[in-house]
């Protein structure tokens, strides 16, 4: 073969290959979110490093700090700084819907997503005619899910503008826009009505709130007499030894790389519950036995989180994504591996599902 006839050849096949690389492999689990794509939410480019450097240094405290009265007020602001830097890259690498699922044999992870999804409209019997409210609504993807299986009419809250857009535009583009509403507020202080809802749900959101029984108490005064709440939360199990420094190195990994101002262990969920007025219909762990592992998704990605390390360096390279990308990305890479250490030792669960009503008659 001739010289030339060579380097055209490699040419080619390298432009090939790149393609490949960026726009087909580039493309996780949905068709709409890329690599080369990347934002930050709504921060400049030129502050994203220093928008992570800040965002670092204060969730990678350990939570007595966090909790400190002072510094509790302003975990939303992180929380909003974190969705601004980890929201493009998850509907790249996960999707639309930000939580886990139980794996489901023979079925694929978008099933299994909505399957978790529906069962949480099922829990709460939505119906059509009925005014739904999502706590800590991501992008819309349990929403646009729940709207479609139930007929209700579905209101999302995020305390992030960016997630608000996008949600809104997945909506439209899923044609479901008349019956998914997506407001940016904060759940602590929701600008809802009191009784104004026939029934809530929160999908692995409510973790954020620095106390929980803030965040319920919020959803208790919203929902009519007799409305039903169920909600998926992450928590520590029974398994969880303070003393053991493999487990609290896995739980502070859990929390620092997902903006919790500290995980709540599972025997606390109901108690909060009950303090705040709910009658407390089922309270159990979804992830448990015979349930199939939430975090095989997590483990079986290791090539496609190499892949995806080398595309984000490239495109950083290149100036196509803001310099700080990386550290995200490698943040999140680490996150994942405490996730799964969580999973497989059985000290954490992010699926811990809690069902109240809120009574018909309220004592004073
Ligand atoms: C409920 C929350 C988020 C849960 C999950 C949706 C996300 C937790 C960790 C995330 C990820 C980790 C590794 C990333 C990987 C390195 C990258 O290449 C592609 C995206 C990841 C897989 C990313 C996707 C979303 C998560 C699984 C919290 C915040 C309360
Ligand atoms: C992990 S995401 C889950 C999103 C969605 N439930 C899903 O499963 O796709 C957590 C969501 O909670 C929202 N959130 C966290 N703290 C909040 C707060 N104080 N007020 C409103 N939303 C909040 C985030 O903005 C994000 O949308």
């Amino acid at each position: 073969m001739e010289v030339s006839t060579a380097m055209w050849t490699a040419a080619v096949v390298g432009v090939a290959v790149i393609y490949w690389f960026v726009w087909v492999m580039g493309a996780a689990e949905v068709k709409g979110k890329r690599a080369v794509n990347l934002k930050m939410g709504s921060i400049t480019r030129d502050k994203v490093q220093d928008k992570y450097k800040q965002y670092w240094s204060f969730f990678r405290r350990p939570k007595e700090d966090i909790a400190a009265a002072s510094d509790g007020d302003k975990v939303p602001v992180f929380v909003d700084t974190f969705y601004n830097l980890v929201t493009d890259i998850y509907e790249w690498g996960w999707g639309q819907s930000f939580h886990f699922s139980p794996s489901l044999p023979g079925r694929s992870h978008r099933e299994a997503t909505r399957l978790h999804e529906e069962r949480a409209a099922d829990l709460i019997a939505a119906r059509p005619g009925q005014r739904v409210v999502d706590v800590g609504c991501g992008v819309g993807g349990p929403m646009r899910a729940i709207a479609a299986h139930s007929g209700a009419h579905v209101v999302g809250i995020t305390i992030n503008e960016y997630q608000v857009a996008r949600a809104r535009a997945h909506n439209r583009k899923a044609g479901l826009h008349d019956r998914c509403e997506v407001i940016c507020g904060n759940f602590l202080e929701m600008p809802f009505a009191d009784a104004s809802f026939d029934g809530a749900y929160s999908i692995e959101a409510t973790c954020h709130a620095p106390r929980l029984e803030d965040v319920y108490r919020e959803v208790f005064r919203v929902l009519k007499p007799g409305a039903l709440y169920v909600s998926y939360e992450w928590v520590t199990t029974a398994l969880y030894r303070e003393d053991d420094p493999r487990h609290v190195e896995t739980i502070r990994g859990i929390e620092a790389g997902n903006a919790l101002p500290g995980l709540r262990a599972q025997h606390e969920v109901a108690a909060v519950a009950r303090q705040v007025g709910f009658e407390v219909v089922e309270d159990r762990d979804l992830a448990l036995l015979p349930a199939g592992s939430w975090w095989t998704r997590l483990k079986m990605g290791r090539i496609a989180y190499w892949r995806n390390h080398l595309l984000v360096s490239a495109l950083t390279a290149l100036r196509v994504a803001p310099k700080g990308v990386v550290e995200v990305h490698e943040m999140l890479y680490e996150t994942a591996r405490h996730l799964s250490d969580g999973g497989e030792t059985g000290i954490f669960t992010p699926m811990h599902m809690i069902l109240c009503r809120k009574p018909l008659v309220t004592p004073n």
